[in-house]
């Protein structure tokens, strides 16, 4: 691939964004190949969690703005649009997937991250979404993302001002999960990515499609959805394997089935 570098390894599927003198820019090549890469993982039975992460000091300094000066409104939209679908696409893999931030995610980077499950950030990193700077607006689904992940209020100041914020600040308003020194970025979010390979893949993706369900509906459809899924996960066997291992005092292996 051009701007992207993937492997497997140990369970884990790395998207790595590989245009680092650019600070990793999201141009259309890259969306198309996030697009084929993803659809990939997600049909590889080798991959159980996929990490996104970036060459370089930035994990994505946002959408490739040398390519904004040939948009007019109809070629923008139709930008957006792309840009959308795959971030909506990287949002309901039913695989858990996590942002590892090494550096700068600013922009459709942040807006990447926000369709992942999980940021875990180094302490370096800075992120934010400075696209009003520009005199445009988050256009890869952060208007929408950003708000239901940290509040109206946060949200709104973060896209109106454009204002940057550290990776502890970012913790602390509840935009990233965990935040480690750069020196061991990698070693934590492997950590993390461990924590979720132990868990039946089918309940794990049964609740991460209930959760993104019940975040876009009514509470009340939301909660059914809920019931229907438990009821779900009472046919596989990695439901009758994680009763029993509690009930016979030993660790649950799942199978995925
Ligand atoms: C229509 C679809 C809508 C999609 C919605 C998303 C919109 C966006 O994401 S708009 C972009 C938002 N991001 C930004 O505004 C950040 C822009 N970058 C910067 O402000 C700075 O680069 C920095 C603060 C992140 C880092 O500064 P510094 O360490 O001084 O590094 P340089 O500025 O010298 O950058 C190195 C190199 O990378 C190029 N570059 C950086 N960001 C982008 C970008 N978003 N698009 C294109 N190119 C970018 C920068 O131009 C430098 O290139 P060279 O000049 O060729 O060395």
């Amino acid at each position: 691939m051009e701007t992207i570098e993937t492997k497997i390894e140990n369970g884990i599927g790395w998207i790595i964004l590989n245009r680092p003198d650019k600070l990793n820019a999201i141009n259309l090549k890259m969306l198309e190949e996030l697009e084929e890469v993803t659809k990939n993982f997600e049909e590889n039975n080798d991959v159980k969690v996929i990490i996104f992460t970036g060459n370089g000091k930035a994990f994505s300094a946002g959408a490739d703005i040398s390519q904004f000066k040939e948009l007019n409104s109809i070629s923008a939209w139709n930008f957006a649009k792309k840009g959308r679908k795959v971030m909506d696409y990287i949002e309901s893999i039913s695989k858990p997937t996590i942002a590892m931030i090494n550096g700068y995610a600013l922009g459709g980077g942040l807006e990447l991250a926000l369709a992942c499950d999980f940021r875990i950030a180094a302490e370096e990193a800075s992120l934010g979404l400075p696209e009003i700077n520009l005199g445009i607006y988050p256009g890869f689904g952060g208007t929408q993302r950003l708000v239901r992940a940290i509040g109206k209020a946060k949200a709104m100041e973060l896209m109106m001002t454009g204002d940057r914020i550290s990776a502890k600040e970012a913790e602390r308003i509840g935009l990233v999960n965990k935040v480690t020194p750069l020196s061991s970025l990698k070693e934590e979010t492997i950590k993390f990515a461990g924590k979720l390979m132990e868990k039946s893949p089918i309940a794990l993706a049964i609740l991460k499609s209930v959760i993104l369900y019940g975040n876009d509906s009514p509470l009340l459809d939301g909660l059914n959805m809920e019931s229907l899924g438990w009821g779900v996960v009472f046919s596989t066997e990695d439901e009758k394997e994680g009763v029993n291992a509690f009930l016979e005092k030993r660790k649950a292996v799942f199978k995925g089935k």
